[in-house]
């Protein structure tokens, strides 16, 4: 155990420690421990948020109700639907521009509004989305403040935040700046979401719980900023991932859907976005060889462990087979412990948007690679930057083209 000042901390990445973290020991309201400058934030402007900051019986009572729209029912052709709808208007789009060949430079960017989009049509159902340059405007101007809160957020990293206010620093005023922003038109983009008439999306399942305006606002807003820096970098890897191993666009061509979710996991494995993961034990617990106190912070990293070798043969390399059981070649693989990769953590408070995501991320690859060829334009290559996200060392270059054409 490592001793960092007056608190103790654990890292942790063995496998079976990690899914008895949380399957068995953080209790019934899981705490974890978010960035400083969100905490910070919160303390000085007072403006509650959403899920991730929710602790308690406050946080058990939301939770439910969004598990069982999001996670526990079984028919998931109203977010698939929603999801479907989406990218299909955003590679329509794509087609415009590519016929001979675009390069996206902004990637990122493009992926973050795709996301703040997919949200909003899984909020709203199978009803149009607001339209109109003034809606548009208002979406563009949220995703990129958004995108500003998570790059700000990893330029205040490891850096003391108190301090940075104190003295107004730059990085301070800039992370304030945009979170301030993100949530003036959050607010204002739920106004025109909740305007739209004949809902049929989550807004209209939740409608009929018991949850007051305030913080039935509060969750939501925090999903349209949740899903954008996630599934944006998710989407952005598995992009670069391919562009580096054409055998498996060749495969998913020929596989179709079906082999999408192995592509998917393996991806994930590889670049988990949210790298480490927290808890704080509710209670004294043994974990290996250490008792842990409770209230002791405790870092998993699911970066290390998804590339350990003793829970994944050749770790490094990207063999979406692997996940598949019935493809002969993972016969070669000898070790493979799925939960060794826990991309949306496990357990209670594990993701509440994994289902969207996963059906985001697989439509979209999808249509990409039965729409375009694309290939990366970097000279060198490109490496995670292991913060509080798993982003990429510079700006991932695609270009894309439509096919035959
Ligand atoms: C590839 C995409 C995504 C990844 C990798 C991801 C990953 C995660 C992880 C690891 C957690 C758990 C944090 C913890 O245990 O402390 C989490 C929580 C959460 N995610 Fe996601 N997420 C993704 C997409 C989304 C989307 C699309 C939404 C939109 C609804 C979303 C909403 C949330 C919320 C609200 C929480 C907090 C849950 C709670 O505290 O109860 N995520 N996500």
């Amino acid at each position: 155990m490592e001793n960092f000042g007056t608190t103790d901390l654990l890292f942790v990445s063995d496998a079976e420690l990690i899914r008895k973290l949380f399957i068995n020991l953080e209790g019934k309201y899981p705490s974890h421990i978010l960035p400083d400058p969100w905490l910070l934030y919160e303390k000085l402007y007072g403006q509650k948020r959403g899920l991730l900051f929710m602790d308690g019986e406050e946080w058990w009572q939301n939770r439910r109700i969004m598990n069982k729209h999001l996670l526990k029912d079984n028919d998931n052709t109203w977010i698939n639907d929603s999801v479907t709808k989406t990218i299909t208007s955003f590679t329509k789009h794509w087609k415009e521009q590519s016929k001979h060949g675009i390069v996206i430079n902004d990637i990122a960017s493009e992926l973050y509004n795709l996301s703040t989009k997919v949200i909003i049509q899984v909020l709203i159902g199978n009803t149009d989305p607001p339209q109109g340059k003034h809606y548009d405007e208002l979406l563009n101007m949220f995703t990129e403040s958004v995108k500003k809160i998570f790059e700000t957020t990893t330029k205040l990293y490891g850096i003391p935040v108190n301090w940075c206010h104190r003295f107004n620093l730059k990085v301070w005023q800039d992370f304030k700046e945009c979170v301030d922003l993100s949530l003036l038109l959050g607010n204002k983009l739920l106004k025109e979401i909740l305007a739209v008439k004949n809902s049929s999306g989550l807004i209209k399942k939740i409608g009929d719980e018991q949850m007051d305006e305030i913080t039935m606002s509060r969750i939501l807003i925090d999903f349209i900023i949740a899903a954008g820096d996630t599934t944006a970098y998710t989407s952005l890897w598995i992009f670069y991932l391919l562009s580096q191993n054409s055998n498996e666009i060749t495969e998913i061509r020929s596989k179709k859907q079906t082999y999408i979710p192995f592509v998917v996991k393996e991806a994930m494995r590889l670049y988990p976005v949210a790298p480490f993961l927290t808890r704080i034990l509710p209670q004294d617990s043994v974990i290996g060889e250490y008792l842990v106190k409770k209230g002791t912070p405790i870092i998993a990293s699911i970066y290390t462990s998804g590339r350990n070798e003793q829970y994944f043969s050749k770790p490094e390399e990207f063999l979406p087979y692997r996940w598949d059981r019935s493809d002969e070649r993972k016969g070669k693989l000898q070790n493979h412990i799925p939960f060794a990769s826990l991309p949306f953590a496990l357990g209670a408070r594990s993701c509440v948007g994994k289902k969207i995501a996963m059906a985001q991320l697989a439509e979209l690859i999808w249509q990409v690679v039965d729409n375009f060829d694309f290939r990366c334009m970097n000279g060198s290559s490109i490496k995670p930057i292991t913060s509080q996200a798993l982003i990429p060392n510079k700006n991932i270059e695609l270009r894309f083209k439509l096919r035959n054409a």
